[in-house]
């Protein structure tokens, strides 16, 4: 299956995104961009904020001020989905436990108006990409955490989305498959996608192309509510490209 390169790709950008949780705030004046081609790591520790990022920058969740857009236009809906044209894979999956690998594949593919036999056929390629293709047949119950996480992996890869949000996509994997991971998003970011992965791999955030760090939900070394933008060169930029 050949990939659809995407015309006029264009950035997700995040200004000033707050979300006030119970006695503290989960994010304080987060600003990003994420550029399309490019792999945008979002490191910091456990409970820095990471899923709670990448929920605002999917839709999901509605900041309590700030705004998230992509091309310009406003990311969000009413009821807390995701914009057409965005993938998740979060970290529970979200994967239907009485369907198939395939179906649960194919299912997000004939949502977005793919014909029941191409559904099949891009499903079982992307599982194949991802080194599940044996497992087409099996119930997502029968699977192990790794397996699940590579299926949850192909189901947003097999979309071909303009932006694809992948929160810890490779915490259950072995190297071999982490790398296999890894490489298939870079493969997206290739096709013009904006990618964003969530990871506490220090080997993953390296073989992206910016990194955000938060701690305690603030973006570490900028003060808050300061757009990235307007202090080029700040020496803690934490849009940094390996070997600048
Ligand atoms: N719905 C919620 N209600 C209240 N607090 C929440 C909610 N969701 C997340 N939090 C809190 O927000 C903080 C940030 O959580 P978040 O899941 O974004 O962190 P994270 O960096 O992704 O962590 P991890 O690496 O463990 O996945 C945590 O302290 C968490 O307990």
């Amino acid at each position: 299956m050949g990939t659809t390169p995407l015309d006029g790709a264009a950035a997700l950008v995040g200004l000033d995104l707050r979300v006030v949780g119970p006695g503290r705030l989960l994010l304080d004046e987060v600003s990003v961009t994420a550029s399309p081609g490019r792999m945008l790591a979002v490191t910091g520790s456990s409970g820095s904020g990471k899923t709670t990022l990448l929920s605002v920058l999917g839709g999901l969740l509605r900041p309590d001020s700030g705004q998230v857009s992509y091309a310009g236009g406003p990311v969000g809906t009413r009821h807390g989905e995701p914009r057409a044209g965005t993938a998740l894979v979060l970290q529970t999956y979200g994967l239907v436990p009485s369907l198939t690998a395939e179906e649960n594949v194919s299912v997000a593919l004939r949502a977005r108006g793919v014909g029941p036999r191409d559904a099949v056929s891009r499903s079982t390629a992307t599982l194949d990409r991802l080194g599940v293709g044996d497992l087409v047949d099996r119930l997502i119950s029968e699977l192990s955490g790794g397996q699940l996480q590579r299926v949850a992996v192909s189901r947003a890869l097999a979309v071909e989305p303009e932006v694809l949000l992948a929160d810890e996509p490779t915490s259950e994997l072995d190297e071999t498959n982490r790398d296999r991971v890894v490489a298939e998003l870079r493969a997206e970011a290739d096709r013009g996608a904006v990618v964003v992965v969530a990871t506490h791999d220090p080997d993953v955030a390296a073989a992206c192309d910016d990194e955000l760090h938060l701690v305690d939900g603030r973006v570490e070394g900028l003060p808050a509510g300061v757009p990235v933008e307007v202090i080029p060169g700040h020496e803690h930029d934490p849009f940094r490209r390996p070997g600048s």
